[in-house]
Order: structure tokens, then C-alpha cells, then sequence
């Protein structure tokens, strides 16, 4: 039995641990899927690529407002697709490549990977191993609805819906989150019929109320939307199992060609035997860590989608980084408070910090947050002041002729502190990026709005304009 210092479960942001620090480490890495994860091969990079293409088009198809009249010749699927996967796929194996070939002191195991005892883990590929320290970076999986899978009909997920052979008509997407808008807009914008399904009465309904229903309102002008009426039943349209009819409790039948399937995802703590490992998992097949990310069991940290109450990349990159610092020193036990202005911390466990944690919907507006919804911070029963300020307020928002872009913040009356910004609008991301800075260091929303120079006549504006409107 081969005895390693590390092993690694999954290569999505497990094999981001590995820098020149673990070069005299043995290291196991254990992958069973496609070599990068979910980011990389079938997420936010991929969404992202067809996400840009997508506004193109719609660019294109909405100049004419600005007085410039164009048209939408053609959508060169394949293209698209050639785009997009020939740049990730080859970084995907050249990423395999250099850990199988030119890390000496790696090992790459393709298997599926389970315990067998105390940081003792079946490969997968005949060979059991054991390591001083695991990291359980497994990542997670797309939930399929039983009605789907007892029906037996032909659906998709992120996994395949980006590789699709041709262009579908009609695209009925079940769900009303991240994936659904993401992919709703994609498809919508490159000429395809789209229906979503949702169970709730809103979209993206997690958001702050406010963002929510606007976009549900914008949603409905745009795409074929249903709400609130469950799924009872699905079935191919046709005997050979071409095309898809969902029919919903209210008995309304939505037809497509292909269906999406985007109800969230399942953490893949469930496929590991995690108990044999002495690793506890919860009831939605989350791996249990703390705020070290530590497990249940010594010597093993989980990370990322596979233990995250959020699944989002730039929070498992965080984890990440913990993990890193807690597996170089080795100290599993030292979790005096960790001061990153002592001169001795380095000896000691990194927490986590998931104190504001931003997230960003690449729809059509863009949508990001970060903080509390109005809703929360009034249900923890802060005295707050709420402003909401439209891009069409400022002279930006007239450059694009925006009517459907606003930035909403609130504050805590009296000491101006950040509670939370909601931004629904072109390039929503990278507008609220400074309110999540502003968050993180403990800027007032005064000192923000007032004490820096805010660029003339650039979008941040908005931002700038709703913290002077706070009533504090
Ligand atoms: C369509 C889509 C779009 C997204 N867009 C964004 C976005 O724009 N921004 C954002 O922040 N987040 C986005 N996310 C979320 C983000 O992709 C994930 O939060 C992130 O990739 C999780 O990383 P991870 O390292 O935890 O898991 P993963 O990257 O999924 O890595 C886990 C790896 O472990 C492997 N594995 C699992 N079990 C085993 C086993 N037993 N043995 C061996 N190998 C195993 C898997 O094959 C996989 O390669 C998106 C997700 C999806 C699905
Ligand atoms: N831009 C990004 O950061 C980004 C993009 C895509 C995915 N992600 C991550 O991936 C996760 C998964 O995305 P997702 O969209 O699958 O999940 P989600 O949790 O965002 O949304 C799933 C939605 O489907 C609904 N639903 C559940 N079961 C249903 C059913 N049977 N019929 C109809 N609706 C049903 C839920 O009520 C929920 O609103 C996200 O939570 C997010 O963390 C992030």
C-alpha cells in the first residue's frame, strides 16, 4: 500500500492546492471525472464564454434604440461551440499533462475515489493508499427530479446542454436559479423559443425581493415563463423519444425539443463512504467541516461545493487557500485565534471567512449581490435606510439608454454601516465590486460616497449616487 503525505479527492479546486510550497510533499491526486473540475469544464468559465456571445446578439438585435439599425445574420452554433471548447478543452488536458508528467513528486490517480478506513482511500483503479492528511475537494453533482428520471426522458444538463449537436428551437428549462437564468438568456439570445419551469413564485427568488421581481418581471416579457405549478408529470413527444412535454399541476402541458434540467446540485459527500473514512456527512450530502475546514476526522480538510453552504468558485478558491495554509502547517490541533498581525501566526489554523460573500447571476440585466436583503436585515431588526438608485438616473445609464438597470443599497441608520448592496443592470459584477470592498474593510456608506473621486461619467456612478441618497 502506497503511504502518501497528501491526497487529494477531485481536481476542480483541490488541484489548485499544489504550488511550489508541496513540492517536497508525496502527493496523491484523485480524479474520476474530466481533469479540472466543474468550473473549468462545465461552469462558470464555458457559461461565461457563451454568456459574452449572447450579449452580442442582443446587442445587436437592440441597437436600434441608439439610432443604429443592424442585423442579426446568422448564429453559427458550431463555431460557438468550437470557440469555447477549443480553448478549455486543451487546457483541461494540458492540465492532466503536467500533473501526470512533470510533477515528480505527484501522483494522479483516474478513478473513483472512496474511503476504506482512516485516511485510508480506495482508488478506484486497484490500488488502495493511505496519507498523513485528505483533502476532500469532490465537488457536486446536478440534482435530477424523480419524476425525470422515472419517466425516462431525454434531458440535459450543464454537463452536455453546451455541446449540443445543433441549435434546439424550443428549450424548456426546468428550475428558476442561477443555471436556468444563465442559460436562459444564452439560448433566448441565439434565437432559441425558451420556457422555464419553476416551482416558486419567483425567479431567483434567494435575491433580495426587490431584484427578484423585477427580474421575474423582465423575465416574462422575454421568455415563456411558469411559475408557482409544479411539475407532475414528463413524457417524450414523440414514440422514437424525440422532444419533450412537461405537464404541470394546473395541467398546462410545455412542449420543447430538449429539456434543461437546473432544480440546484447534490455535494458528492455521499459517494465517498465518508463514514469509513470517520468523515461525517449531513443530510444533503454535505461534508461537515468547521470553520478550519476541518472534517470529523484528523488530518482530513473539505473544501469547496463538496462541504460549502455556498457553491460558488470564488468561495471555493477561499476555501482553498485555507486549506493550503492549514495543510503546510500541519497543526491540527492549534486553533488559538488566528491574528494576521501576529508575528507567530503562521503556526497556527486559518479560518474561513464567509463574512461577506458575493454572487453574481450572468443574465440578461446582470445581476449581483452581496450582504443581507432588505427582507433579513429588517427580520434581524436593524434600524436601516434603503436607497434604490436607477441606472437611468445617471448619465451613463442615459449613454445606454438603460431602463431596466438599478442598484439598491442599505445601510444601518445612524452609523452609515453596509448591511448590503443588490445590483440588477449591465455589468452588475464588476459595478458592486467596490460596495463588496467598501463591506470587507468596514467602510461607512459615507466615507465611501465621499471620500474617493468617483470616475465622470462611468457607470459606478449609480453606486455612488445610492450611498449619498441613504437617509443615515
Ligand atoms: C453551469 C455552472 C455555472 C457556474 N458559474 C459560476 C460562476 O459564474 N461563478 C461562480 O463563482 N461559480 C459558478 N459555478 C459554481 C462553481 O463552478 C463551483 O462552485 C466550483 O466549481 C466548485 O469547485 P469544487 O472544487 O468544489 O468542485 P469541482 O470543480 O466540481 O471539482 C470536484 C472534482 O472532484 C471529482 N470527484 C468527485 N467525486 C470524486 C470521487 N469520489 N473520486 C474522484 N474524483 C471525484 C469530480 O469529477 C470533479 O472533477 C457554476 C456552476 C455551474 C454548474
Ligand atoms: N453565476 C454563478 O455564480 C453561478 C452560475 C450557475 C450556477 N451556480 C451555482 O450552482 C448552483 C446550482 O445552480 P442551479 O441553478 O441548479 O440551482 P439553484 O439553487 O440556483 O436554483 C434551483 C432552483 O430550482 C428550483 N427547483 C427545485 N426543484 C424543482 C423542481 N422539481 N421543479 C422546478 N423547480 C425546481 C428551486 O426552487 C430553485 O429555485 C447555484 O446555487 C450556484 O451556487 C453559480
Amino acid at each position: 500500500m502506497t503511504h502518501f503525505d497528501i491526497a487529494i479527492i477531485g481536481t476542480g479546486s483541490g488541484n489548485s492546492i499544489l504550488d511550489e510550497r508541496f513540492d517536497r510533499k508525496k502527493v496523491a491526486i484523485l480524479e474520476e471525472g474530466t481533469f479540472g473540475g466543474t468550473c473549468l469544464n462545465v461552469g462558470c468559465i464555458p457559461t461565461k464564454m457563451y454568456v459574452y456571445a449572447a450579449e452580442v446578439a442582443r446587442t445587436i438585435t437592440e441597437s436600434s434604440k441608439l439610432g443604429v439599425d443592424a442585423t442579426l445574420d446568422d448564429v453559427r452554433w458550431h463555431d460557438i461551440v468550437k470557440r469555447v471548447f477549443g480553448r478549455i478543452d486543451p487546457i483541461s488536458a494540458g492540465g492532466e499533462r503536467y500533473r501526470t508528467n512533470d510533477c515528480a513528486n505527484v501522483t494522479v490517480y483516474r478513478g473513483h475515489a472512496r474511503f476504506v478506513g482512516a485516511r485510508t482511500i480506495d482508488t478506484g483503479t486497484g490500488e488502495v493508499i493511505t496519507a498523513d492528511q485528505v483533502v476532500i475537494a469532490a465537488g457536486s453533482r446536478p440534482t435530477i427530479p424523480a419524476e425525470i428520471l422515472d419517466a425516462g426522458v431525454r434531458y440535459h444538463t450543464n454537463d452536455d446542454i453546451m455541446r449540443l449537436p445543433a441549435l434546439p428551437e424550443r428549450l424548456v428549462i426546468l428550475g428558476s436559479g442561477f443555471i436556468a437564468a444563465e442559460f436562459a438568456h444564452v439560448f433566448s439570445a441565439l434565437g432559441v423559443q425558451v420556457s422555464i419551469l419553476g416551482r416558486s413564485e419567483r425567479l431567483l427568488r434567494h435575491l433580495d425581493r426587490d431584484i427578484s421581481d423585477w427580474f421575474t418581471e423582465l423575465a416574462h416579457r422575454k421568455w415563456d415563463v411558469h411559475l408557482g405549478n409544479p411539475m407532475v408529470a414528463a413524457r417524450a413527444a414523440d414514440r422514437g423519444g424525440a422532444g419533450i412535454q412537461i405537464e404541470l399541476s394546473d395541467g398546462t402541458v410545455v412542449a420543447g425539443d430538449e429539456l434543461l434540467v437546473a432544480v440546484g446540485r447534490t455535494p458528492n459527500g455521499d459517494r465517498l463512504d465518508a463514514a469509513l473514512g470517520g468523515v461525517a456527512v449531513d443530510e444533503s450530502c454535505r461534508v461537515i467541516v468547521d470553520e478550519y475546514q476541518r472534517t470529523t476526522a484528523e488530518g482530513v480538510f473539505a473544501l469547496g461545493d463538496v462541504s460549502s453552504p455556498y457553491q460558488l468558485k470564488h468561495v471555493a478558491n477561499h476555501e482553498m487557500r485555507v486549506v493550503q495554509h492549514n495543510l503546510l502547517h500541519d497543526a491540527w490541533k492549534d486553533t488559538d485565534a488566528w491574528d494576521n498581525t501576529a508575528v507567530d501566526s503562521v503556526s497556527r489554523l486559518r479560518r474561513t471567512d464567509h463574512r461577506f460573500v458575493p454572487s453574481a447571476v450572468f443574465t440578461d440585466p446582470q445581476i449581483a449581490e452581496v450582504g443581507m436583503t432588505e427582507e433579513q436585515a429588517r427580520e434581524a431588526g436593524l434600524d436601516i435606510t434603503v436607497k434604490v438608485q436607477n441606472y437611468s438616473d445617471v448619465a451613463y445609464g442615459w449613454a445606454m439608454e438603460d431602463d431596466e438597470g438599478f442598484c439598491k443599497v442599505i445601510a444601518e441608520r445612524g452609523t452609515g454601516r453596509l448591511l448590503g448592496a443588490h445590483v440588477i443592470g449591465a455589468q452588475a459584477p464588476t459595478v458592486i465590486q467596490p460596495l463588496i470592498q467598501a463591506m470587507s474593510f468596514g467602510l461607512s456608506a459615507q466615507d465611501m460616497a465621499t471620500g474617493q473621486y468617483w470616475i465622470h461619467p462611468a457607470l459606478p456612478e449609480v453606486v455612488e449616487n445610492a450611498l449619498l441618497g441613504l437617509d443615515i
